[in-house]
């Protein structure tokens, strides 16, 4: 045995290997230690003819999958290894083989299988300047695939599907993309896998074979070649590991990032689209505001529409006009909704169908779900927006595939598939002989016996059982001459004779193991079923898909009626006009009706970019979010928390926001900002929406004031970039900005002085501030009163040197420059014979100078004298 346990072990090096032996699985050696430390198991020792003994563990057959869950949970592969009959051996004969590697991206049923999510296992080829990627969930039969022209964007796409395990070539390791990161911030499992996989002409024959297809160009995907390899290489690898044909994976399709709005890696936390930035929970994320789903399907599909907005109005609009229908027949969208209720996972429930390992009580829940298609297609039936009639059309009520589940399985079957009681009564005419054998076959031979004695006239006949022989007709000697012809002599006592006849027979062959047999017939029947439903696979998905778009639409219709949400007017025009806008996640958490809407309008023109001031805590951070949300939430089709919006579609979101250290990679907050804004800057098109929230505020004062300026510019400039910003700043001085560079807005969020103390208004006015608040706000966080009087004074000593005064003149070419030197500083320049520099002051053409380049011939003159004292 422990030949053939290091022969397999030695084929499935990377995996831990459970080798089933009676009713354990056991470990050995290294596998043994580390399933022992992971799992805190006891350790023992096993003979196996070496010196030492090999250390063993073992876990009990029937709590294995639990075992299995955790080791995959953390990273492992577990391959399970079992007696299965050998097909070059005579039946019966049974040899060990692995059935099945259990891998983080391949599980069926992990408890941390979140139902919300998908589980994807993401292939990726790095081939010279591309990646190919693939991606599968095997839970649901989805499958794409997709070509990334850099490592930037790949990073963006693994964000955006959160892979929990990514197969690659070598490469993938050299390519630029930070694969501890992966591992450690998002918790992917990474595996290579020899080259061999990703052979172009062997990924190419396996896609062709598994899709039944002479060439690839009948898929749609040949445009793709590294896509191809990367999907390739996941067959590859899912046939090697799944050991099935994989039925369930019935199409692939690729996916073009370019047909939705680009959201990048940073952006995405930012705007806690599905998890929050901190908690990394979904509560107080834009999907726990907008999932009302009934079914896990659709809160899958909703997640997905949240992570990929649109950019096609068309589409969009579609999607807006099925809500606002749904929202037009409230009753019957929550009819469809009550409906939608006992909904199962249908399309996890025909994954775990295809790979068998659906159970009786699946079975049943899946027929109950079925059951509730025809009620929601009378309802939908009604409904006129297209998007609606598709689903009409997709959703079959596949009224067979309940009918022969209802009549095969009973209602409530029990957990375990070999126990028996799962097969109907009147289903198989077989099973209810052997159910009745079970509890009738008593009175089956007494009226047997009965029958016999008046037939044949043979008082003393009796039906005896024998351990032996099994039942037999018992005749005393007496009663010899009277034996019928068909009695058929079995065993000779000493004064009678026993005898069997073939209904006997029959009866005995119905009695006799008729628990064993109606339990094999029942799973057998059970399996058949299964099998059946199993393929029809491609219908029952087509109908999950539209079930799960239904519950979307239906879900989002809801939350924008309770929400008071408004359908927006979604076109190709630019223009973002918002009237009373409101956070969607901020005015959930709040108290009733406190949040203060505000509006938001941003062009192509001359209001592209909005200078944001305003003290800490005023709002600008919520305003400027509210607006990026706002936008997206009208590019996935759903209504808008606003009394009125107009949005023009955008490409990309942009944010950068807040200070989020990266001490992990060796980063400092500014290097973290700054590496943000250059990614901005180098992507952002002028069909982009830009946050951007305190750029400079992580270096001195003087730095941060420049590089914001000089990014404010170049966004402005729209040869470089025009797209359209919010700019929040604590400097006030980029104020000056608003007249002088094309298409600034100053707007301020309003706040009203009460005597020392200040109120927040919340409400976005025109203008900028003035003032920054900052101690105010200070004293509001209960920062002591001594540092608040002190903090006060020197706020008066400082203003004299406040930079602000020179900047405002910088900025203005006409005026002459505020910022002189009196004549003490001239003479003392004079006496130290520096009169170079006073040349050089005199020379300098103030109307001709922008107030960067001002700025910064003031600064080196400052430097120059500094120097020389
Ligand atoms: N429009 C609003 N209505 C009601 N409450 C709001 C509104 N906007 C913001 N708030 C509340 O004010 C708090 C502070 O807002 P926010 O973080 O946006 O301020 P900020 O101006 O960006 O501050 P800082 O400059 O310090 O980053 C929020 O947590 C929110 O609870």
């Amino acid at each position: 045995m422990m030949q053939e346990y290091c022969k397999t072990k030695e084929e499935y090096k990377d995996c831990i290997l459970f080798y089933r032996l009676g009713d354990f699985y056991e470990m050995f050696f290294d596998d043994a230690l580390l399933v022992s430390k992971e799992l805190e198991l006891t350790l023992t020792g096993k003979d196996c003819g070496l010196e030492e003994r090999a250390p063993m563990c073992g876990i009990p057959f029937h709590a294995a999958d639990t075992y299995i869950n955790r080791l995959i949970e953390r990273g492992h592969k577990v391959a399970i290894c079992e007696q299965v009959e050998d097909p070059k051996k005579a039946k019966g004969l049974v040899k060990r083989a692995v059935i099945r590697v259990v891998t983080p991206g391949t599980t069926l049923d992990a408890t941390s299988l979140d139902e919300s999510k998908n589980n994807y296992l993401m292939s990726i080829v790095s081939i010279a300047d591309r990646f190919g990627c693939a991606i599968a969930d095997i839970t649901t039969g989805d499958c794409f695939l997709t070509e990334v022209p850099n490592s930037q964007k790949l990073v963006d796409e693994i964000n955006k599907f959160s892979p929990a395990e990514i197969i690659c070539n070598d490469s993938f390791f050299m390519s630029g993309v930070d694969t501890d990161d992966l591992k450690e911030r998002l918790g992917i499992c990474i595996f290579s896998l020899d080259a061999w996989y990703f052979d172009d002409d062997t990924c190419r024959k396996e896609l062709r074979e598994h899709f039944h297809v002479t060439n690839l160009e009948g898929l749609g995907i040949s445009d793709y070649d590294s896509g191809i390899i990367a999907a390739g290489a996941l067959f590859l690898y899912l046939k090697e590991t799944q050991k099935t044909a994989l039925s369930q994976m019935t199409t692939i399709r690729p996916y073009t990032a370019e047909r939705y709005m680009l959201i990048d890696s940073s952006s995405r936390r930012n705007l806690e689209l599905v998890e929050t930035l901190r908690e990394k929970q979904k509560r107080g994320s834009l999907l726990w505001v907008l999932d009302k789903t009934k079914t896990a399907m659709g809160a899958r599909t909703l997640r997905s529409f949240v992570e990929q907005p649109l950019i096609d109005a068309e589409e969009i609009n579609r999607r807006l006009e099925a809500l606002e229908e749904l929202n037009e027949k409230p009753m019957l969208r929550d009819e469809i909704r009550e409906y939608l209720n006992p909904v199962y996972d249908l399309e996890r429930l025909v994954s775990r169908i295809s790979f068998k390992s659906a159970n009786p009580r699946d079975m049943v829940a899946f027929a109950s779900s079925l059951e509730m298609i025809p009620y929601i297609k009378q309802v939908l039936k009604d409904f006129q927006a297209p998007i609606l009639k598709e689903i009409y059309e997709d959703m079959d009520s596949l009224e067979d595939i309940t009918d022969l589940i209802k009549h095969a399985i009973v209602d409530e079957p029990p957990l375990a598939q070999k126990d028996g009681g799962i097969i109907r009564e009147g289903f198989n005419e077989d099973v209810d002989k052997f159910r009745s054998a079970r509890t009738d076959g008593k009175k089956w031979l007494t009226e047997l016996e009965t029958k016999e004695r008046e037939r044949t006239g043979i008082k003393s006949l009796k039906i005896k059982y024998n351990r032996v022989f099994g039942y037999a007709l018992e005749v005393t000697n007496t009663f010899k001459e009277l034996v019928p012809e068909n009695y058929i002599r079995k065993q000779t006592l000493a004064n009678a004779e026993r005898y069997i006849t073939e209904e006997l027979k029959n009866l005995e062959n119905m009695i006799l193991g008729a628990e064993d047999k109606l339990y094999a017939l029942e799973y057998e029947l059970f399996s058949n079923v299964r099998d059946k439903v199993g393929q029809e696979v491609i219908r029952i998905q087509r109908t999950a898909k539209a079930i799960a778009g239904l519950d979307v639409f239906a879900s989002l219709a809801l939350v924008a009626e309770r929400n008071h949400y408004v359908r927006p007017k979604v076109n190709e025009g630019g223009i973002i006009d918002i009237k009373g806008g409101r956070h969607p996640v901020v005015e959930q958490m709040i108290d009733n009706d406190m949040f203060i809407a505000n509006d938001t309008y941003l062009d192509n023109t001359k209001k592209r970019i909005s200078i944001i001031t305003g003290p800490n805590m005023a709002g600008k951070s919520t305003y400027m979010r509210q607006t990026a949300l706002i936008v997206l939430m009208a590019q996935i089709g759903s209504f808008v928390p606003a009394d009125k919006a107009v949005v023009g579609i955008v490409d990309r979101i942009f944010t950068r926001v807040g200070a989020s250290d990266d001490l992990a990679s060796g980063q400092s907050t500014f290097m973290v900002e700054m590496t943000e804004v250059a990614n901005i800057l180098r992507n952002a098109t002028a069909k982009s929406l830009l946050i951007l929230d305190e750029i400079g505020r992580g270096t001195s004062t003087f730095d941060g004031l420049a590089i914001a300026w000089a990014v404010i510019e170049h966004i402005s400039n729209t040869k470089l970039c025009g797209a359209k910003t919010l700019f929040a700043t604590h400097y006030h001085e980029l104020t000056e900005l608003e007249g002088k560079l094309s298409g600034v807005t100053n707007y301020c969020i309003a706040v009203k002085e009460k005597g020392d103390d200040i109120v927040f208004l919340r409400k976005i006015v025109k203008g900028g501030a003035d003032k920054s608040y900052g101690i105010q706000v200070a004293k509001l966080a209960g920062v002591p009163d001594s540092v608040i009087n002190r903090a006060k004074e020197l706020v008066e000593e400082l203003s004299d040197a406040d930079i602000t005064a020179a900047v405002k003149d910088l900025a203005s070419p006409k005026k002459k420059p505020k910022v002189e030197m009196d004549m003490a500083q001239m003479s003392l320049f004079d006496t130290v014979q520096d009169n170079d520099i006073i040349e050089e002051l005199k020379g300098i053409d103030i109307g001709n100078l922008t107030p960067m380049e001002a700025l910064n011939t003031l600064y080196n003159l400052q430097n120059k004298i500094k120097n020389r004292w």
